[in-house]
């Protein structure tokens, strides 16, 4: 496994495996790695020749100085989960290799950037547009693997890759769960084995509601339901809970296809702010 911390020299070598016609799979991740990463990994290795990682906390799609300033970070771990999971190449840039000189450009999403995590985050999806153009310019991958964990994120890549013609093939990889339910998340690093237990409640309730929509409950109904089952709980508070057309992520009140129908949660627990989905087919 080969770690780059220079786009230049991450350049020379993928042209390498270029010229060899070599797939080239992409994987970017903000590091603290875990199973859920480890996932994208072994698909990124199905379908291609060459795995690429990159491991960048990316400032500019932070809204809270806060959340950016304890963002947990584990690099040498990482390279060890890396090089076990068959890794071949990983690029870690310092802030200043990715943002020399200046970034005044930004990326709107319209509708897209305007719900759920798009409002909640004001500006985030803007630097997320941002940061993966950027990776998908200097890797120039074939394809490129994200989690469902985070949903209107994978559906925000798409859009840049639809509109921008990236000639990038982009893959979901279903969320990878612990035994209650909570979705891995680098964030839960900085929970307590007690908060990790008890925001078992937001898969949980992702479920009960998903399910009670099929069986024809209304979604008014089962948003009362959800949030009356966070009031009840100490520890967690509610930040949105939404059924949403995964077109625009904008909320509906009747289903009309359960295949692009999402139920969408954040919720946070001591400082730590969660998200998690589930498609109503899931
Ligand atoms: N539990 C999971 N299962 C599958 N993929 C995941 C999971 N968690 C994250 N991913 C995916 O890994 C990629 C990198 O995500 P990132 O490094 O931000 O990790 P994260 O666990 O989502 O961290 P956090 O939510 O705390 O930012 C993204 O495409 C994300 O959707
Ligand atoms: C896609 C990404 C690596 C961009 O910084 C990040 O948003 C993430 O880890 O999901
Ligand atoms: N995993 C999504 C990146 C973020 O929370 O900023």
């Amino acid at each position: 496994m080969n770690t780059f911390k220079k786009i230049e020299e991450l350049r020379a070598e993928l042209l390498k495996y270029r010229l060899e016609n070599k797939k080239i799979g992409l994987v970017p991740t903000m590091g603290a790695l875990h199973h859920g990463h480890i996932s994208l990994v072994e698909q990124a290795k199905e379908k291609s020749d060459v795995v690429a990682v990159s491991i960048f906390v990316n400032p500019t799609q932070f809204n809270n100085p806060e959340d950016l300033e304890k963002y947990p970070r584990n690099i040498e771990r990482d390279l060890d989960l890396l090089k076990k999971a068959g890794c071949d190449i990983v690029f870690t840039p310092e802030v200043t290799e990715m943002y020399a000189g200046s970034h005044d450009l930004k990326i709107s999403f319209g509708v897209l950037e305007n719900s759920l995590e798009g409002k909640f985050r004001p500006g985030h999806f803007s630097g997320v547009g941002q940061i993966v153009s950027k990776l998908f310019n200097i890797f120039q991958p074939d394809s490129a693997f994200f989690g469902q964990k985070d949903l209107q994120q994978f559906f925000i890549i798409k859009k840049l890759i639809d509109q921008l013609c990236f000639p990038i093939e982009l893959h979901m990889i279903p969320t990878k769960r612990e035994d209650n339910g909570l979705a891995m998340s680098s964030r839960n690093e900085r929970l307590t084995q007690e908060e990790k237990l008890e925001a078992g409640l937001i898969y949980q309730t992702l479920k009960q509601s998903a399910e009670a929509i099929l069986e024809g409950t209304s979604i008014h109904h089962v948003i009362e339901q959800a949030n009356e089952l966070f009031e009840k709980n100490e520890r967690l508070t509610l930040e949105y809970f939404e059924v949403v057309e995964t077109e625009n992520f904008t909320g509906i009140s009747t289903v009309s296809d359960p295949k692009t129908t999402a139920l969408c949660i954040a919720a946070e627990i001591g400082k730590v702010r969660l998200i998690d989905n589930l498609l109503l087919n899931y």
